[in-house]
């Protein structure tokens, strides 16, 4: 049978962790509020411009959507890139930076990657692949993709797509995600029959879109809903977004806090090419992402990789099991994993039994190398997908 389950970030987010695999500070994650109120209009870490409605656009050219430069507005069909080759520098503040997010101005992910650095300059993406292929490319510097949340644990369509790519990890942070539901001016919440939002927007909401009676509509992303409404004046149709797309976009806010649970973090990776250009901080903690594949057929395997830490006081901060074999019911695809380390060419291979794997320590720490050793040896295939500094903090945009 095909099945996924998980270990994932939750609500212990905020717990002293017991063990660590290099001596480290002991600090304790603290919550932050990253975004604050200048002169009126919402900043998020001082960065502000004015939309065209005249109200604050993140982006830096002042045009909804739309980036032109060097003469060239599309990349994949869509205008929301811009063209320019990059040399992957930039200030620790992430100046002179490129991030590529999905979604319209105004989408969180664009409020991560303004958060994690905050003198980036964000470059929106119709889809999470297109700023993966942005990256690949050397079109921008990074791309930034959420990865799980606490009330939907892992993003696993955003798992595959980075597996199927030549990036490592270069940096982690979670966000509080509080939704909104947002409407054209004057429009009441009880003429709205539709709301539309990002697949997970809408799926973090289901209990709250349940008591409205309405109809639920995916989107690609939160600020695009919104820009959706704005542009085509949708007077029986909602969007669920952020407080700041509202503001952005110059929509009514009908509800807050629209999540089934207070507690709704998302993950998201800041992903680059290799090698990564960013050293883990002496002072910091480290934490290394991997994926494991393996010949299935037995849970024993999760016993073996679970000992290969533990047996080395490392930690685990999370295991993902994934079983796509055929058994009752459809069965999923295999995972596509680009196997980097092939001789010749990079090459996609297939896997249905996958692990996904978190653990505390950098992959060159003599522990996590030894751990990492021990699986090799049955295991079919493992990847190192980044070793990082563990953002402890939890940022909040409210
Ligand atoms: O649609 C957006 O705004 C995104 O950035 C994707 C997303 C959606 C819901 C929670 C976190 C990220």
């Amino acid at each position: 049978m095909a099945y996924t389950s998980s270990l994932h970030l939750s609500k212990h987010l905020l717990l002293p962790k017991p063990h660590r695999a290099r001596p480290s500070s002991s600090r304790s994650p603290s919550f932050v509020r990253a975004a604050r109120v200048v002169n009126g209009a919402p900043h998020v870490n001082g960065h502000s411009k004015k939309a065209p409605n005249g109200k604050v656009q993140i982006n830096g050219d002042g045009k909804k959507g739309a980036g032109v430069v060097n003469g060239k507005t599309h990349v994949n069909g869509h205008d929301r890139i811009h063209l320019s080759v990059t040399t992957g520098g930039g200030g620790q503040d992430g100046t002179g930076l490129r991030v590529a997010y999905q979604g319209a101005p105004g989408a969180y992910s664009e409020f991560a990657a303004k958060t994690a650095l905050p003198g980036c300059e964000t470059v929106p993406c119709r889809a999470f692949a297109d700023a993966l292929a942005a990256v690949d490319r050397g079109l921008v510097d990074r791309a930034i993709l959420p990865v799980e949340s606490t009330m939907e644990g892992t993003a696993l369509r955003n798992y595959d797509l980075l597996l199927r790519h030549d990036l490592v990890v270069a940096q982690e942070i979670n966000l509080f995600v509080h939704y909104c539901l947002l409407a054209m001016p004057g429009v009441r919440a009880t003429e709205v029959r539709r709301v539309i939002s990002h697949p997970m927007a809408l799926a973090h909401c289901g209990r709250a879109l349940a008591r409205l009676g309405v109809d639920r509509e995916p989107v690609e992303d939160t600020a695009g809903a919104v820009e959706m409404l704005r542009s085509n004046m949708m007077l029986d149709t909602a969007a669920i977004a952020s407080p700041r797309a509202a503001d952005l976009y110059g929509l009514d806010v009908l509800a807050h806090g629209l999540q089934d649970e207070s507690w709704n973090v998302t993950r998201f990776l800041l992903l680059s090419k290799p090698p990564s250009p960013v050293a883990v901080p002496v002072d910091a903690d480290a934490k290394t992402s991997m994926v494991v594949a393996h010949r299935g057929g037995s849970m024993a395997v999760v016993l073996k990789v679970l000992s290969a830490f533990s047996s080395r006081n490392i930690n685990m901060s999370k295991l993902e099991v994934i079983n796509n074999e055929g058994g009752v019911g459809e069965p999923r695809p295999p995972v596509m994993i680009l196997d980097t380390g092939a001789r010749g060419a990079p090459t996609l291979r297939a896997f249905p039994h996958v692990l996904y794997v978190d653990c505390e320590g950098a992959a060159d720490d003599p522990l996590v190398r030894e751990a990492i050793k021990e699986i090799e040896k049955f295991a079919v295939f493992v990847r190192v997908l980044g070793c990082y500094a563990a953002d402890t903090n939890v940022y909040d945009l409210q």
